[in-house]
């Protein structure tokens, strides 16, 4: 039977919803669990023993091993004795930083992490260079478990030409303006449905990191430069910012959502101007490939449009290409831990499927 070793990094919201659906994958392929870590803790063998899949919470509780720096991690993962997949489900700047390394020396990655390849230019090229030897899939990067990002590869690698992409590319900011902005007149607070949006598991670990418009703009970055445009970074382009300017400087996520009702009436006013012209709020991000543009604001919909019909953490992504000059739309949960999940572990069937070997 052929066989591939992975290692995964993170078991918060998606990487324990990550762990349970590879414990009970249909697949031809064995999957040995042979390295997992949070941020303080570790489980690993020297000699990559696996470990039981449904074990990993209790054997990560009662470890005393620490996590490994990613030197020691690529070093660790490059002398496995069969082919291995690091599955990154955290949202760390450093770890994200070191895929290069990784794919130089043959490891491969699959992640949801979307800071690799929405930071600097010059990382997303290293990560795809054509002398690394592992293989880096991110479909699970934007519109979580949606095919999105494997599709629009495949449009551009047969030849095809993207024109514009448009869309609500957030589950957390969908889901809000989905409860809070509605054809019908309701009484929601913004602050109290941001909390919601947290704990169901749709917000980044930090939910400024939505709010601020970061997110929508390192997921348009993405689709950008798989479109063909060079974007520097997502900051490099107009991203509006849904955080009060009074708590652009909190020191924490519990301090801002604990402050954030005494601004309610900010957004209050913005959704009452929009219903007194029959609209509603949507958050959105575009890429337009013959201007170079890209944007990410908040914007004003009819109620018959599509956007203004969207349900719970739903994304809707419309592709217009020479191929489809009546846009393909996309269209389902854009968040949560199942559906992100189910993305990663779909890249790493797709990676062991090229590269997993017979165990000796
Ligand atoms: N939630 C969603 O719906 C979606 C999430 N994503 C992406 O998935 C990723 C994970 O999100 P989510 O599960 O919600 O986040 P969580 O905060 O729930 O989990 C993050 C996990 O990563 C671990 N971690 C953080 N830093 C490190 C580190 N330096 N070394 C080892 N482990 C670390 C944390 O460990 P500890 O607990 O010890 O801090 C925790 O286990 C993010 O990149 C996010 O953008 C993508 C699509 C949808
Ligand atoms: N916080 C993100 C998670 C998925 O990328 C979102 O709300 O879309
Ligand atoms: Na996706």
């Amino acid at each position: 039977m052929k066989s591939v070793n992975i290692a995964v990094i993170g078991a918060g919201v998606v990487g324990s919803a990550f762990l349970q659906q590879l414990g009970s994958v249909k697949s031809s392929i064995k999957y040995n669990l042979i390295y997992l870590a949070t941020s303080k803790k570790a489980v690993y063998d020297k000699s990559y023993s696996p470990f039981e899949i449904g074990q990993w919470s209790s054997l990560l509780q009662s470890s005393v091993q620490t996590p490994l720096s990613p030197h020691e991690l690529t070093e660790y993962l490059k002398q496995s004795p069969i082919p291995v997949i690091l599955v990154d489900n955290t949202s760390n700047e450093t770890l994200a930083n070191s895929y290069p390394l990784f794919l130089k020396n043959g490891v491969s990655v699959a992640t949801p992490n979307k800071k690799a390849f929405s930071s600097s230019l010059t990382l997303w090229n290293d990560i795809f260079a054509a002398e690394n030897t592992g293989l880096c899939f991110h479909e699970a990067s934007v519109g979580a478990g949606l095919p999105l990002i494997s599709p629009l590869k495949e449009m551009v690698a047969t030849g095809d030409e993207i024109q514009s992409i448009e869309g609500i590319l957030s589950g957390t900011l969908s889901y809000i303006f989905n409860e809070y902005s509605t054809i019908s007149p309701n009484t929601s607070k913004f602050s109290d449905i941001v909390k919601v949006a947290k704990n169901l598991g749709y917000t980044e670990p930090d939910p400024r990191d939505d709010l601020n418009g970061l997110d929508v703009a390192r997921k348009v970055t993405i689709l950008a430069r798989i479109a063909g445009l060079q974007v520097e970074s997502p900051t490099s382009f107009s991203v509006q910012s849904l955080i009060p300017k009074q708590l652009e400087s909190v020191e924490s996520a519990d301090e801002y959502l604990q402050k954030l009702p005494d601004f309610d009436h900010e957004m209050e006013k913005l959704k009452s101007e929009a219903a007194q012209e029959g609209k509603v709020l949507r958050f959105i991000g575009k890429v337009d490939v013959a201007s170079k543009k890209t944007s990410v604001e908040i914007a004003k919909y009819d109620a018959s449009h599509p956007f203004a019909a969207l349900k719970g953490s739903d994304n809707v992504i419309s592709i217009k290409s020479k191929r489809y000059p009546n846009p393909l739309i996309i269209q389902g949960a854009g968040a949560g831990a199942e559906v992100t999940a189910m993305g990663v572990l779909g890249d790493v069937i797709k990676v062991a499927e090229r590269i997993a070997t017979v165990q000796k």
